[in-house]
């Protein structure tokens, strides 16, 4: 609402928010947490399940569309009383059943809080079906944010450092807008996970979603604070139950090291990343949810590798053939330069310092700690004993 002063300028006024629903009364008092993990079936959504699960007041609902995530990702939990798997129409079914739930649909459910991470996150796949992916970003979002504001909810959504686009600022800090092509093959995901950020804030102040200031009473203020939005914006994350075909980088190095193929550098192979274990990612997710900040927060390790420098550390700490080591030379796995895909970032390096102040967070798992985790689950998956 606009209303003119003395001077002539415009001054915006805000407009209260609703009543809000009195549902958010009265799961205030319930022993219980009711989380949904949206994407719960895929890598990071997986691993956050098994940390949400461990805390015993927690009732957990995953609903997934299974296009990268699996539900073998989740089968320690299958048949557990606090876990459901859900498919779309908001009818709980068994979970022997083929499952498909796709947050480009409504859906109906009384939950507590809710981490929104439906997206596929590998260049290949989100690249695969572009109109798809944006749906599932933009209306994805939408019908989240329509569940957050229905039920009050606190909601968190896992955006990403593909948001700065090819940067231009180096390390990247939040207040940094980003460079990013509007139009390119990457889009769909990069400006996806921006409107899906301006959805957040949008649902955030137009409908008071924890805005305390709308109300004088000490009350509905605890109940407008308990519906924030948080937002993450992740940097590269690895760790074990990738998929081994994922396409991303560090999947790709550890599969072919194991499968005795060459490492597939993509030119210029100086271009960098920063790598997050995914337990770091998972502690640095939960302080979000649980903390005061909305964000949006860089989740990232600042560790920056260029990806020669990374085939050749993969190629230093995989364990490689017996002939291989009494070669006492290099192991055979060569690194082959390929090309590239467009629009790929030269540099990413988050800055955390808001992390370390706001969440008190930063990343304990160094890159040459964390590959040989993930060696190990490959290597079962793949069926590659250690030879040495
Ligand atoms: N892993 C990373 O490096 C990284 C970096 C930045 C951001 N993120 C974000 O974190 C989230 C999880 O990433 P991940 O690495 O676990 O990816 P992932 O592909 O392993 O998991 C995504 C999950 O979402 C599900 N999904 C996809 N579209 C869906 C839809 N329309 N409806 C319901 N479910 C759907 C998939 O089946 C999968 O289980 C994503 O939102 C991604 O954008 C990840
Ligand atoms: O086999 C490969 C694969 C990839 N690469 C290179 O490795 C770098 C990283 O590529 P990845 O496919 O792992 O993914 P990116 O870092 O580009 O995006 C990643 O981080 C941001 C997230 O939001 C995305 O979901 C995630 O995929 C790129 O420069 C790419 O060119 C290789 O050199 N070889």
């Amino acid at each position: 609402m606009a209303k003119n002063t003395a001077n002539g300028d415009h001054q915006t006024t805000t407009k209260p928010p609703p009543t809000p629903s009195p549902l958010r009364f009265s799961k205030f008092f319930q022993p219980n947490m009711r989380i949904l993990v949206t994407g719960g079936a895929g890598f990071i959504g997986s691993h956050l399940v098994d940390k949400l699960m461990e805390d015993e007041k927690n009732e957990v609902i995953v609903v997934d569309n299974f296009f990268t995530g699996s539900k073998d990702n989740l089968k320690r939990w299958i048949g557990h009383p606090r876990f459901e798997l859900r498919r779309h129409e908001g009818v709980t079914v068994s979970v022997t059943c083929l499952l498909f739930v796709d947050v480009t649909e409504p859906l109906l459910v009384e939950v507590d809080k809710i981490y929104h991470l439906a997206c596929p996150a590998s260049p290949i796949f989100y690249k695969y079906n572009a109109v798809k992916t944006i749906k599932t970003n933009v209306i994805g979002t939408l019908n989240m944010l329509g569940l957050a504001k229905r039920v009050g909810a606190r909601i968190l959504l896992t955006s990403t450092s593909e948001v700065y686009g090819d940067p231009l600022v180096h390390p990247q800090p939040e207040s940094y807008w980003g460079n990013v092509n509007p139009i390119g093959v990457r889009s769909c995901y990069d400006e996806g996970k921006r409107v899906a950020e301006t959805l957040m804030f949008d649902y955030h102040r137009q409908h008071g979603i924890g805005c305390p200031q709308y109300s004088t009473d000490a009350f509905m203020i605890s109940m407008h604070f308990a519906t924030e939005i948080r937002i993450a914006r992740i940097f590269n994350t690895y760790g074990p139950r990738m998929n081994i075909d994922d396409g991303r980088v560090v999947s790709n190095f550890i599969a072919q090291s194991l499968r005795d193929e060459p490492l597939t550098v993509q030119a210029p192979g100086t271009q960098t990343r920063s790598f997050c274990y995914v337990s770091d990612m998972v502690d640095g997710l939960i302080r979000l949810m649980e903390g005061d900040n909305t964000g949006p927060i860089n989740i990232g390790n600042p560790g920056e590798f260029t990806m020669i420098e990374l085939a050749e550390l993969v190629k230093e700490v995989i364990t490689y053939s017996q002939e291989a080591a009494l070669c006492l030379i290099s192991p055979k796995v060569e690194i082959k330069m390929v090309e590239n895909t467009p629009d790929d970032p030269r540099q990413r390096k988050p800055d955390i310092t808001k992390a370390k102040e706001l969440l008190g967070w930063e990343p304990k798992v160094k890159l040459r700690d964390g590959l040989p985790l993930m060696e190990e689950d490959f290597r079962l998956r793949l069926g590659v004993s250690k030879k040495i």
